[in-house]
Formats: structure tokens, sequence, C-alpha cells
């Protein structure tokens, strides 16, 4: 051991309050448990309040704090009240996810007008909204950091034109907000964009569309999916005092998916087709319950890490067996 000082350390959230929209499930569950380990009093906000609490009450059995508030992010009467009234009960509003979101499948051919502005309606006005919230709300006057989550588009979204186009929307604003509001107390705001990541939110499609996603799941770089840490790590990283010189950027976080060309139909004719699988090691932060890394916790229930369909809790558990040991 060094005696060179680190931020990353148990403590490095503790004075802060953060808000993570949609932190009841899948990415958002996974960004509040990092925070909270690391001392952040952690708020979740969404629609389904049975989902919210399930989470809160993990993380404070695991030691950390988290609070629950309701919330559709697509109301932004309700993001401000939820900001000013949080603001009123801790006094600080520090740090902002905006994770809340989500699409469905169709070919841009079959969508609907409604269908199309639902997807932007939710995303990129639902993370403006908050935004605004929370500048009007703490951070004009006091500072604070912000990330976004987004979806990895930068060759564009094919069957899900609505999100690309919304996401593409979050990523710009984004270096709007950061050089806009930069000089109000430091304000900072950055995106982090998934790619294929292993998540509860894949219940959401169809059995067609996972298999279709399961079959592109290896032609990336990293020959595989991503994890929820892998998200969550980036998400703290981007929050931290380590990253304040980093303003208005989008961070891909899809194993370089979005600078491969990576052909669905190829498969095992594929030139960089590896029967073995990947070799590039998952990063995995869920304590392994009652053993090594658990911090003596083990008595306490045991934690469902993921929550996805059959075939991703298998490849979930492969990744388990060749995650880094920390
Ligand atoms: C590579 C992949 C990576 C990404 C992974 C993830 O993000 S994982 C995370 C995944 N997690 C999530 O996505 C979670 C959040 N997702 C959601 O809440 C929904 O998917 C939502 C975004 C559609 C909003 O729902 P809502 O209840 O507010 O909306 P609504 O029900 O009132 O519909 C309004 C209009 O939308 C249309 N339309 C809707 N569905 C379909 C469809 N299946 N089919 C076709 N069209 C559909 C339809 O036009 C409908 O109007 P209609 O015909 O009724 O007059
Ligand atoms: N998994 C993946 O591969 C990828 C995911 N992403 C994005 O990451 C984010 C998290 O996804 P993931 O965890 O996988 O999926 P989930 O479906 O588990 O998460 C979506 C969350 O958003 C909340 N939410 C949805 N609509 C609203 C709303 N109107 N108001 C408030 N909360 C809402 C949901 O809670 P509730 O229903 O209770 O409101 C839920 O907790 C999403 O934005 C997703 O699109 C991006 C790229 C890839």
């Amino acid at each position: 051991m060094s005696g060179y000082s680190s931020v990353f350390g148990k403590g490095l959230f503790k004075d802060q309050v953060i808000l993570v929209t949609g932190g009841g499930t899948g990415i958002g569950r996974c960004i509040a448990h990092e925070l909270a380990s690391l001392g952040a009093l952690v708020i979740i906000a969404a629609r389904k309040l049975d989902q919210l609490n399930n989470t809160a009450k993990e993380i404070r059995l695991l030691g950390g704090r988290c609070e629950t508030m309701t919330l559709n992010i697509r109301d932004p009467l309700q993001a401000q009240d939820l900001v000013n009234s949080l603001v009123a009960k801790h006094g600080k509003l520090t740090g902002l996810v905006n994770n809340a979101g989500g699409q469905f499948h169709s070919p841009a051919s079959k969508m609907s007008p409604k269908g199309f502005a639902t997807v932007v309606d939710l995303n990129l006005m639902g993370t403006f909204y908050l935004c605004k919230a929370a500048f009007e709300g703490y951070m004009g006057e006091y500072g604070g950091s912000i990330v976004n989550i987004v979806a990895e588009c930068r060759n564009g979204f094919p069957g899900m034109v609505h999100t690309g186009a919304a996401r593409a929307g979050i990523i710009n604003m984004t270096k709007t907000l950061a050089v806009e509001w930069g000089p109000y107390n430091g304000i900072r705001i950055n995106c982090v964009a998934p790619g294929l990541i292993l998540s509860s939110g894949m219940k959401n499609y169809p059995e067609k569309v996972l298999d279709g996603f399961l079959d592109n799941s290896w032609l990336n770089p990293a020959g595989r999916m991503g994890t929820e840490s892998e998200i969550a790590s980036s998400v703290v990283f981007l929050l931290s005092p380590a990253a304040s010189y980093i303003n208005g950027i989008n961070l891909p976080v899809d194993g370089a998916s979005s600078l491969s060309k990576g052909d669905a139909k190829a498969n095992s004719a594929h030139p960089s087709y590896n029967p073995a699988g990947s070799k590039m090691a998952p990063y995995i932060g869920w304590p392994q319950q009652g053993g090594e890394g658990d911090g003596g916790r083990g008595g306490r229930g045991v934690l469902k890490e993921l929550d996805a369909p059959e075939p991703m809790m298998q490849l979930y558990a492969k990744y388990k067996s060749m995650a880094h040991k920390l």
C-alpha cells in the first residue's frame, strides 16, 4: 500500500445527497448501491414505489443510506416538486443521475408518430425537466454534478429510431448545459452511453428481439455484453472529484461496439469469432455473499444481483466466473 491519497475510498460521497431516477431496478439500482457504498445519501425515484422500497431496503441492510420518492419524469411539475422537497428536507442536492428511460423495438417504417413522440418525451424531455429542476432548486446556486444515462448511438439506432434521436438530443443538450451552467459554481454535466448491458431492462423485450441481442452480444472487441456494475462505476467516476475537469462529454461504456462493425448474420463464420468466448474480464461490484468482499455481512440474506431473462442470467453466471477478483 502506498501513501498516495486516492479519491476512491469508502467516504468518497459521504457529504453528498444524490438523486438517481429509475433507481429501483436494473442499472439504476446498481448505481444506487455503488453510491451508497461510497457514503452518499441516495434518493431513488420512479413510478413504482414497491420496486424502489425493495432496493432501499437492500441498501439499508448493507449499511447504506437510501430514501425513496415517487416520480414520473415526464411531468415537469413533479420533477420540480421532488427536487424542492428533497432540498427542503436534506438541505442540498449535490448529484443527479438521470437514468430513468427506455423504449420499445420497432422498425421506423412501422412506428406511429405517437410511439416516436412518447419515447422522445420520456427520454429527452424527462431528462431536461430533471436537469432544469436540479438547476433551479439547488445547483444553480451551489453547484453539483449531473450524469445522464443515454444509449450508445454513434451510428444511429436501427430498430429504435426514437431512442436514437432522443439520446442524441440528450448528448447535445449536455454539451450546451456544460457551457451554460459550468460558470454557476461549477456545475458539471456528462453522459454515460451504455452498449448492450445485462440488466432487468431486457425483460421489456419480446423473445425474438432478445434473441437478436444475444446473437449480437459477442460482436464487439470485448466479445461480451456489459454488466450493470460497469455502468455504475463509470457514473461514480464522472460524479467524483477525479473527473473535476471533465464537463460536457459522452462516455461510451460499450466494449467498443460503437467502433466495430459486427454483422449479426455472420456468427461462427465471422473472422473474429472465438468459440471459447470473451477474454475481457468484466467488473462486477456486488459483494460476494458471505465470502471475500462481503465485509462480513454474509448473514443478511441473499442479494439478487441481476433480474434478467433466463438466457441472460446464464450469460451472467458465465461472466461472474471470469470477473476481476477484487
Ligand atoms: C440495444 C438495446 C439497448 C437498450 C436497452 C434498454 O434500454 S433496456 C431498458 C428498457 N426499459 C424500458 O424501456 C422501460 C421504460 N419503457 C416504457 O415505459 C415503455 O416502453 C414506453 C417507453 C413505450 C412508455 O410507455 P407508456 O406506457 O408511457 O406509453 P404507452 O403504452 O401509452 O404507449 C404510447 C405509444 O407508444 C407506442 N408503443 C408503446 N409500446 C409499443 C410497442 N411495444 N410496440 C409498438 N409501439 C409501442 C404506441 O404508439 C403507443 O400508443 P398507443 O398505440 O397505445 O395509442
Ligand atoms: N440495459 C441496456 O442494455 C441499456 C440500457 N440503457 C438505458 O439505461 C437506463 C436503465 O435501463 P435498465 O436498468 O436496463 O432498464 P429498466 O427498465 O430496469 O430501468 C428503467 C427504469 O426507469 C424507470 N422509469 C421508466 N419510465 C419512467 C418514468 N416515466 N418516470 C420515472 N421513472 C421511469 C423505471 O421505473 P418505473 O417503471 O417504476 O417508473 C425503471 O426503474 C434506461 O434509460 C435504459 O434505456 C441504455 C442502453 C442499453
